[in-house]
């Protein structure tokens, strides 16, 4: 994982102080680029402990189509809850825009069946795009993510903003546009949730896993995760463990926790950071 480490370096040193929606205060950059060959292993941070099961299954709540706590609670993962109402709902985010993206006429299109069937039918093609950034669902940003899903909208604007797919060779690759990333606690479990995504969409198109290049926009680590940091890249980074999926499933809808085993994933101890709200 040395462009992670690369790029947290880079943000400490070119970070301009900014104020941002959290009050908590970030060092930031502007536009940032790192590529991961999912050949070379699976990239995952090795200089802390990352909760894997978090980053599964989220992805897997996104599949669902799903938008509400529950299943997430049900599996015992937790980063959503800041966000979500009393009742655990957080408004049309992102299990809902790729599974149900309603149309004008009513229609709801499922983006990752679309995706998938294209990638099969139409390799080749340069339209191979998924995108959470529905501007009719957007939170008002003046109000509170709570009040934001009351009133029917996202309780926080899509941070992986639009995704696409690229064939060549036999190989598929993955490219995210993330406009803000929080990079000590966000950007490895998003590096880490589209290598699996990748690798689940290339088993069910036949094709071998290519590479994910990940694009970000504003760039920040949070002033109360500066410590963190320092201690991560004191840290010597070990190899990257490698992702084996047990079985194909018949559809991207039917891949379950236990279908992923990430061998040889060693890593440092977990370094705890306070998430900005
Ligand atoms: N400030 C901020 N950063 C984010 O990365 C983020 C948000 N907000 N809001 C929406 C989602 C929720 N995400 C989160 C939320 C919490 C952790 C977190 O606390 N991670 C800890 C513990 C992991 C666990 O308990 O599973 C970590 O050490 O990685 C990570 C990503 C990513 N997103
Ligand atoms: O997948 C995610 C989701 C969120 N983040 C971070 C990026 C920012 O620190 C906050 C969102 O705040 P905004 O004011 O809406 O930008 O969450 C992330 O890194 N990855």
């Amino acid at each position: 994982m040395r462009p992670y480490h690369e790029f947290l370096r880079h943000i400490l040193q070119h970070g301009i102080r900014r104020e941002d929606r959290t009050g908590v205060g970030t060092i930031s950059v502007f536009g940032y680029q790192m590529r991961f060959d999912l050949q070379a292993g699976f990239p995952l941070v090795t200089t802390k402990k990352i909760h894997l099961k978090s980053v599964v299954h989220e992805l897997l709540w996104f599949l669902r189509g799903e938008t509400n706590l529950a299943y997430l609670h049900a599996h015992g993962v937790t980063i959503w809850d800041e966000w979500a109402t009393e009742e655990g709902e957080l408004g049309p985010i992102y299990g809902k825009q790729w599974r149900r993206w309603r149309a004008p006429d009513g229609r709801e299109i499922d983006q990752i069946a679309e995706v998938v069937r294209a990638i099969r039918e139409r390799p080749w093609s340069r339209r191979h795009v998924v995108s959470a950034w529905n501007v009719a669902d957007l939170p008002d940003e003046r109000c509170s993510p709570q009040e934001n899903v009351r009133q029917g909208r996202m309780a926080l604007a899509p941070c992986h903003v639009l995704f696409q797919f690229y064939v060549a060779e036999g190989k598929l690759s993955c490219l995210v546009f993330q406009r803000s990333a929080d990079a000590f606690l966000g950007v490895p479990f998003n590096i880490a949730s589209y290598s699996l995504l990748t690798h689940m969409i290339a088993q069910q198109t036949d094709l071998e896993v290519g590479e994910l290049i990940w694009t970000g926009g504003d760039c920040h680590i949070y002033l109360n995760h500066l410590e963190q940091v320092n201690e991560l890249l004191s840290r010597e980074p070990y190899p990257l463990p490698q992702l084996v999926i047990r079985r194909k499933p018949p559809s991207i809808f039917d891949y379950r926790m236990e279908d992923f085993e990430f061998v040889n994933y060693r890593y440092h101890p977990p370094i705890k950071a306070p998430i900005a709200v």
